[in-house]
């Protein structure tokens, strides 16, 4: 059996074997993740997009995130869990402690996951030292899109790059656990990775960061739109709608269900049965 991954041994993981990530949003696909030894499970707020249907991350709420961490962790209970904290629910260092502790109280996460560098450090600082464990996220952070004007990769200028290697070097200062780069040019990624203590998670960022993360749908072929840095490693939505005309078919043609798929009663029943219904008539 495989060793639980832990905050504490992340830091160890840096430079090792890339750690391999993927978002849950529920029971089933955390069963899963951990039956394949997945590293890390994160419950991202794409949960939005992916299972509720909203355009963005935007609507999700911390009661969202609690539900669908506890599904995860059901499923899940050896595997580290991540839970990302959603919009606005870490805007000062009291709000933060408050939505992380019920993230960490309630569903049994071992890490939360907030968005920004400089601009939230205090919060930062604040769930470090409260023994909450932090994972950063640079980059493309989908909590801003209405401040990026949609979602584009981030740190392509001299003065992008500059502002998020100081974003990363704050984060890492303060004790972030784990710090997660996505929608970023490859050599920046490959800079801060070497620039920083803790291992860095890519996802739109090349292969030189100490591991990857993919959203479950797009990395197993269940999206109808995938960004350019998904690969989807598998056929599950073709899988299923081939499955769903097959059942389509035989219930219409009466092949299903057959006799395997049914309940018997033996003939003496049956004819006592009958015998009875012919009596009253
Ligand atoms: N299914 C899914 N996968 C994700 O990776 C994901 C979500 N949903 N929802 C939340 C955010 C949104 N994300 C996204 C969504 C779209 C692009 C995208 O279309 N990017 C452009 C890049 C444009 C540019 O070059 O600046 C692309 O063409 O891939 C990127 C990240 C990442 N997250
Ligand atoms: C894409 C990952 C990093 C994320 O934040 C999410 O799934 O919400
Ligand atoms: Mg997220």
């Amino acid at each position: 059996m495989k060793e639980r991954m832990t905050a504490q041994k992340l830091k160890t993981a840096k430079g090792q074997t890339p750690l391999v990530w993927m978002t849950a949003y529920d029971y089933s696909q955390a069963l899963l993740l951990e039956e394949a030894e997945i590293d890390v499970i994160l419950v991202g707020d794409s949960v939005g997009t992916t299972v509720m249907g909203y355009d963005s991350t935007i609507p999700v709420t911390l009661d969202n995130m609690i539900y669908h961490a506890s599904l995860v962790r059901r499923g899940a209970p050896r595997t580290m869990m991540v839970v990302d904290l959603p919009f606005l629910t870490y805007t000062d260092v009291s709000t933060a402690l408050k939505s992380a502790g019920r993230l960490i109280q309630e569903t049994l996460a071992d890490a939360v996951k907030l968005e920004g560098g400089r601009k939230i450090i205090e919060q930062v600082d604040a769930l470090v030292r409260h023994d909450i464990p932090v994972v950063g996220h640079l980059g493309l952070t989908p909590q801003s899109i209405h401040t990026f004007g949609g979602y584009r990769v981030q740190a392509r200028t001299g003065e992008g790059i500059r502002a998020l290697v100081d974003d990363a070097r704050a984060l890492d200062d303060h004790g972030i656990s784990a710090l997660v780069l996505e929608g970023i040019p490859d050599r920046v990624a490959a800079y801060v990775t070497q620039h920083v203590s803790v291992p860095t998670i890519g996802i739109g960022a090349g292969n030189q960061t100490d591991g990857q993360v993919l959203v479950f749908h797009d990395g197993l072929g269940l999206s109808s739109r995938y960004p350019k840095f998904a690969k989807p490693f598998a056929d599950v939505r073709g899988t299923v709608l081939e499955g769903l005309r097959q059942y389509r078919a035989e219930v219409q043609s009466r092949s299903f269900p057959d006799d395997a798929h049914s309940y018997h009663v033996p003939d003496k029943e049956w004819n006592e049965f009958w015998s009875h219904v012919t009596q009253d008539r």
